[in-house]
Order: C-alpha cells, then structure tokens, then sequence
C-alpha cells in the first residue's frame, strides 16, 4: 500500500462507516436533537453569567438575581441530562453498528480463497477484527460526534460574542478561523505514521500466533531464543514506528495551545481596554472571557482528538484493504445433481504464480463410482488435481468438470454439500463432540450422529466418553490421538453422505497401527462413491479402479490399475516394487 494512497482527509476513509450507520435511523435522530440542545445550554450559561453580575453591580433586587441563579442551576442540570444521554445513545450506536461491521467482516474472510490465510496470518486477522474494530467504536461513539458538536459549539461561541461585543469577537474570529484552517493542513499528515504503526503491531501480532502455535517445534529443535531474539527486533521497530506517529501527531496540539494562548491573552486586553472606557459592562467582560474558554475548549479537544481520529481512519483504511483483498473465485450458480458424479479433466494447466506452471495438460476421467488413485513425487502437483477438483482454484487452460458440469460454475455451496475433501489437517474445535460434527448445526439428530460415529469406526470411542455427544473437546478439554481425529473427520463425512469424495493423504501422519485402525473406515467411505485418493502409499490403493501417475505437472500414466501393476515397464509396477522393497 503506497502512503499515496493514505493522503487525504481521514473523514474521507470513515466515509466507508456511514453505511453501517444506516440502521440506526432512531438513534440517529434522537442525538440530531440532543447534540444542539446541549450546544444551545452550554451557550447560555455565560448569558446568565453577564446578568448575574451587571444585575449585581447594578444593586438589582434578590428576586431578580434568584431566578437568574435558578435558571443557571436549570441549565447545568440540563447539561448533564444532555451530556448522559448522547453518551448512551452514541456508545449504543457505535456497539451495533461496529457489531454489523465485524460480521461483514468475518463473512467475508470465511468466503475467502486458501491464498487469503496464506497472505494474512490468523493473529493479523484477528488484530483486525478486534484491535481495528474496537478503535473504530470508539470513534464512532465519541469522536464524530464530538467533533461535531465541537463544530457547532465554535460557531455558536462566535455567533454569540458578535451579539455580545463584535470587538472581542473581531479577536476570536480570526483565531478560531486560523486554527481550523491549520487544521485542515495538518488533516491526514500522521496517518501514513499511524498506519504504519499498526501495520507492524498487526505483523507483529501474526508472528506470536505463529510462534506459540510452533511451540513444540522451537523448544525440541533449541529455537526459542531466535524467536526471542526476532520479537526483541519486531518490538523496537513498533516503538520506532509508534515514537514516528507521536511525534508527527503531537505538533498541532502544541500549536493550537500556544495559539490559543494569545488569542486569551488579546481578549484580555481588548477587555480591558473598552472596559477602561467604559464601553464595556463588567457582566459583559466576564461573560465575554467565559465564551473565550469556551471557545478554546473545543479548538483543543478537536485537536488532541485527532490523534485518536487518524488512528481510527488508518484502522478503516487498512479493513478496507482486507474487504478488498483475496478475490474469491468467480463462481456460479449451478448445482451438482445428486447421486454419484463422473470426473474429468480435458487439458487442464494450471500455476500459482505465473510462468511457474504446476499442472500441464492434465487429462483423465472418471465414470460415477470409479476411484482414482494419484500418485507422483513430492511437488508433483497431487494435490492441486484435488483443489482444483474441489472448486478451490480456477484452471488456467481447460476444463474440470463434475457430473458433467464445468466446476467452476458450480454454487460453491452445493459444491460443498455434493463433494467431501479429507486432509491430513483436521480442526477440532473447542466445543461439544455434536458441534464438531455438525459444525455447530443443532438440527442434525443424535441417530445420525451416532451411525456416522459408528461408519469412522469410533462407536467404541463413544462409549468411553462421560457426556457422550456432549463431551467437550478440543484444546484444555477431551483430548484425541491423531488417528481418532482422523476418523473423526471422516465421520464428518459421512454425516454428509457426499457423492464424490477427494482425499488428500488422509493417513499421512497415522503411525502403520493407527493407519491400520482407520483402513476399514476409509473403505467404508469410498464404497459406492466417485473418489480420487492422493496417496504416497500404494498399497492404501489397492482398491483404486485407476491410477494417475503424476511427474513434474504432467501426466506420466493414466490407466486401470490392475494392467498398470501387471506391467513390468509402467511407472505404477515400478513404485509397487520399490515401495514392497521399503516395507
Ligand atoms: N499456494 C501455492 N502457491 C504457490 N505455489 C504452490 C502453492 N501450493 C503448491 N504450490 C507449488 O505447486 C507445486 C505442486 O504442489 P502440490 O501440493 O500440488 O504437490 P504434491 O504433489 O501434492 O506434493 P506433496 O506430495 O508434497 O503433497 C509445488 O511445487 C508447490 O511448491
């Protein structure tokens, strides 16, 4: 991101938050109302001020001077009814329309493409989603608002002190003028410092996640003092770059003070001087000295709040640049008819990265039922026939079809629902064993969920558990050895009862005696479904109707599996025999 493209007014980047405003037409118009009420008490005050001691020096009646005081009370009372009110209605405002702008935002990384984690890192993303997100409730439930009753309050001060004495207001004018004008100078000046700031916190944020995350790794390979050593590094560039910021955004605070200083000082003497001759009431002098208070108080409050409001639109601008990013890819609106779908590929190439091409003409296919095994060395692009398969990726050149439709005009939803993908990688959440089958969908029933238990082969597994369904899992909770979390993603599998299944080395990290105890389970799934299974095993593909041979992206061998392993000169007899050869 260019700091170009961070000049400019910050109110220009909290534009984006008008629309999360939109709901809240009610409270919005109640503090239409209240901000002037209390902007019109707060100028009304030094009027009664100026009565009160002209009516004094003047020898007034007690009665008179009695109301006044009572009015004065009336209005500071109404200041806090005021005050208290905004205060509620504005921190009401901010929580549900931040709530609806985390939301959007939360759907919005759900939605996004594998390369989107890969570019932000969870504890950035949550960085956002929390530190970005709260900054801007606090902006959005004092800030504007308080920079808009300060507005008002200045150009109320003025309109009164020209009523009041036009000379002192002749003083103020140009000062309160010239002060806005610096203003708007130094407008968005910081924010380049600022975002910068909360680039390298929302950086250094990823790095710890990381980093305990790998906990286990750096302890047994005697890492942790690089990691110590790095967080030393990353923090002096956050104290670096957060000195940058305050530096940059404490100048006009300075300024503003050091101007409001001689402009008091003006009104002083100008007082005085029409005082002196007796142009000027001493009720009039003081209640012209209160509104120059007054008058300052919001100079200076809209001044050290701008610090906070840069922060605020460099927090706008940075989720702006994350609602921005990871384009999901495009897809369609058709869906997959039920049943068993056939596969194909027709010349597909694909690359991650351009001119580094990982899939080179790929062509196969697959009747409904029919079970594919893919094979081929490290990096030899197993894995992208799967994503591509799964709707993650478009191709560059080609076709992938399911069911003989084009995937990528495919519902991804009814994708989802049609099509099951198993990993090595399997999430446990923390919570209930039925949410982390359901995915947290409560109108699944507890038959469905005990067969699908019992299908991945953890009936007995259930027994043992003291709650059930009900047992917690997940980190602090229930623990599962590797091959139960296995089995469990595959029981979440069969709750969906997918027509075509992809597997991606399932048994990747399973020891020979857990692999073993999740064989059954896996051949369970597979039966009667369409599945392509990658797998370094061979021997894990002895019910594979077809192999594909994969080298370097291109197809070295496609064909059925039982002539493939009866042929002494294709690649598959080959990796049979080495692989008989290592077991
Ligand atoms: N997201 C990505 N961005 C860039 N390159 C990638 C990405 N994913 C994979 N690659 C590269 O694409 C190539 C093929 O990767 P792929 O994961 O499909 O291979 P594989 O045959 O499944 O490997 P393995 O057996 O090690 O899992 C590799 O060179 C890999 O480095």
């Amino acid at each position: 991101m260019g700091e170009d493209t961070l000049a400019g007014s910050p109110l220009r980047h909290l534009s984006m938050l008008v629309r999360y405003l939109r709901g809240e037409r009610t409270a919005m118009t109640l503090l239409a109302l209240l901000v002037p009420s209390g902007i019109v008490l707060q100028l009304v005050a030094p009027y009664l001020l100026r009565g009160f001691i002209d009516g004094t020096l003047s020898g007034d009646s007690g009665g008179a001077l009695t109301d006044l005081a009572a009015w004065s009370l009336a209005a500071a009372l109404g200041v806090l009814v005021v005050t208290t009110g905004t205060e509620a209605l504005s921190s009401r405002l901010a929580w549900r329309s931040t709530d609806r702008l985390r939301a959007d935002l939360v759907a919005h990384c759900l939605s996004r493409p594998p390369d989107f984690y890969r570019a932000h890192p969870p504890g950035e993303l949550v960085e956002r989603m929390d530190g970005d997100v709260t900054r801007l409730a606090a902006v959005m439930s004092a800030l504007l608002l308080e920079l808009l009753a300060q507005a008002l309050l200045i150009v109320g001060v003025l309109v009164a002190l020209f009523r009041l004495e036009w000379r002192l207001a002749l003083v103020f004018a140009p000062f309160a003028a010239g002060t806005l004008l610096l203003l708007r100078t130094l407008v968005g000046r910081a924010m380049p410092f600022v975002t910068a700031r909360q680039r390298v916190a929302a950086d250094l944020q990823g790095f710890l996640e990381e980093r305990l995350a790998a906990a286990e790794d750096l302890r047994s390979n005697g890492a942790a003092r690089y990691t110590l050593r790095e967080l030393g590094e990353r923090q002096d560039d956050l104290y670096r770059k957060a000195r940058e910021a305050a530096r940059v955004s404490a100048r006009w605070p300075a300024t503003v003070q050091g101007l409001s200083a001689v402009s008091v000082v003006l009104a002083l003497a100008v007082s005085a001087w029409l005082h002196s001759r007796g142009q000027l009431s001493t009720g009039t002098a003081f209640a012209s000295l209160s509104y120059a208070m007054l008058l300052r108080r919001p100079l200076l409050a809209v001044t050290t709040r701008f610090r906070d409001l840069e922060d605020a639109a460099a927090s706008v601008q940075r989720l702006r640049d994350l609602l921005g990013h990871g384009t999901a890819p495009r897809t369609g609106n058709r869906t997959l008819p039920a049943g068993r779908p056939g596969v194909r590929f027709d010349r597909v190439s694909f690359s991650y990265e351009p001119d580094e091409p990982v899939l080179r003409d790929v062509s196969f296919t697959l009747r409904p039922g029919e079970r594919l095994g893919v094979v081929g060395r490290t990096g030899s692009g197993k894995s992208t026939v799967v994503r591509l398969l799964f709707g993650l990726h478009r191709p560059v050149t080609g076709t992938v079809s399911a069911g003989g439709l084009d995937v990528t005009e495919l519902d991804p939803r009814a994708l989802r629902g049609r099509v099951a993908l198993v990993t090595q990688e399997v999430h446990v959440f923390h919570a209930a064993l039925r949410d982390n089958l359901t995915f947290f969908d409560r109108t699944v029933s507890d038959d469905r969920l005990h067969a699908a238990l019992g299908e991945a082969g953890l009936g007995p597994w259930l027994r043992t558990l003291p709650d059930g369904l009900d047992t917690l899992l997940g980190a602090g909770a229930r623990g599962m050895s590797a091959g139960e979390e296995q089995q469990l993603a595959l029981a979440r599998v069969f709750l969906r009862d997918p027509g075509l299944v992809l597997m991606d080395e399932p048994t990747a990290r399973l020891d020979p005696y857990s692999e073993r105890l999740l064989v059954p389970a896996l051949e369970r799934l597979l039966d009667g479904r369409t599945a392509v299974v990658v797998e370094h095993r061979p021997h894990l593909l002895r019910n594979a109707d077809r192999i594909l041979v994969l080298e370097d992206g291109e197809v070295a061998e496609e064909g059925e599996r039982t002539a493939l392993a009866a042929d002494p000169s294709s690649h598959f007899h080959e990796l049979l025999r080495t692989a008989g050869a290592a077991r």
